[in-house]
């Protein structure tokens, strides 16, 4: 938070990235008397990425074979690397140095479409409770295996086993079984696969563009969730032939929200306005189990008395 102008000292703005700095400008001027400073989207995701991995330890880390292991970086031979952040829509970023960096690619079957179809298809509520579903569900129930066009063996002179998926939820064509005769478990499953495993050969693809050693996955999609970890490493390692590894970071939610908070160190930190944003909107903070829970005893004009937010530990 800051002062803007000299001339106005009460105004209070906040950096803000993605697209819901632009969407939500208005409402946060409008409700909360906060104008957002827009940082661009990609360099906050770069700025974050390497800030992590430069100056938290253990901040990478392999998962293969449900086996986590981290990963030493030398700061001397970090770049160029492909950052691939997965929100709603995937970003694929090439980054060559502090704020160097291109946009080589993209897709726009993300976390957004995960969560959009998963919701459509087996009713959840929320995204947490799909996930959740995914660990107990059997993909081979809906996707149609390479063992199930080859009569349960390996189409071997070309390297496919029998249980490499050939066509995702290509079983629903012939089962004739209407949507609701399938566990949502096994839904969701397949569903993921088909996400995660699409990322993962895209990504691997575009490193090989551009002769990229190393891939690092990142975005609120991942959560640290053991399936997918393990689906986008798999992809990397099968479509590499084993010459890839796909890498993950402990804070892969917030590198955007990261990038944008160290766009203030360029600017005076006397310009800092923190205590007037405390004394107009003070916040009480408590904590239970691995979550903090924020609430804004404000005098704001929303319609609820509080807001709670929650923040996973790591
Ligand atoms: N609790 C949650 N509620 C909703 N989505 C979640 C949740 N946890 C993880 N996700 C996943 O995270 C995705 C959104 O990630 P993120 O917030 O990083 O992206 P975004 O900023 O909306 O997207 P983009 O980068 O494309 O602009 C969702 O589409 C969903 O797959
Ligand atoms: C549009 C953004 C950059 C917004 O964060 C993201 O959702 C995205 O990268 N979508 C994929 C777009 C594409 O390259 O097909």
């Amino acid at each position: 938070f800051r002062d803007h102008a000299a001339a106005s000292s009460d105004k209070i703005f906040i950096k803000a990235t993605g697209g819901g700095a632009y969407k939500f400008a208005d409402l946060f001027k409008e409700k909360l008397e906060i104008s957002l400073d827009k940082e661009d989207e990609m360099n906050c995701l770069v700025t974050g990425a390497n800030f992590l991995l430069k100056a938290v330890h253990q901040e990478a880390f392999t998962y293969l074979d449900g086996q986590k292991e981290f990963v030493q970086i030398d700061h001397n031979d970090l770049y160029p690397y492909l950052l691939v952040n997965i929100g709603s829509g995937v970003s694929m970023i090439k980054v060559d140095g502090d704020g160097k960096f291109e946009r080589v690619s993209g897709t726009n079957l993300g976390g957004g479409t995960f969560w959009g179809l998963g919701r459509l298809l087996t009713k959840c509520k929320n995204f947490d409770e799909l996930l959740e579903l995914s660990h107990q569900g059997n993909n081979r129930v809906i996707d149609m295996l390479v063992g199930d066009i080859y009569g349960g063996t390996d189409y071997a002179k070309v390297g496919l086993s029998a249980t490499t998926i050939a066509s995702s939820f290509g079983k629903a064509i012939s089962d004739n079984k209407e949507l609701e005769e399938y566990k949502p478990e096994d839904i969701s499953r397949s569903l993921l696969r088909m996400i995660s495993n699409n990322i993962g050969q895209i990504s691997y693809l575009n490193a090989l563009r551009f002769g990229l050693k190393r891939i690092f996955f990142a975005g609120f999609f991942i959560r640290g969730h053991a399936y997918t970890m393990d689906t986008i490493s798999v992809a990397v390692h099968f479509w590499s032939k084993g010459e890839a590894k796909a890498m993950f970071l402990r804070h892969e939610g917030f590198l955007g929200a990261l990038g944008a908070f160290m766009s203030y160190e360029k600017q005076s930190l006397d310009g800092l306005m923190v205590h007037k944003i405390m004394q107009r909107f003070p916040i009480s903070v408590s904590s239970a189990g691995d979550k903090i829970y924020c609430s804004l005893n404000s005098d704001w004009n929303l319609n609820d008395d509080s807001i709670q937010c929650s923040v996973y530990g790591t």
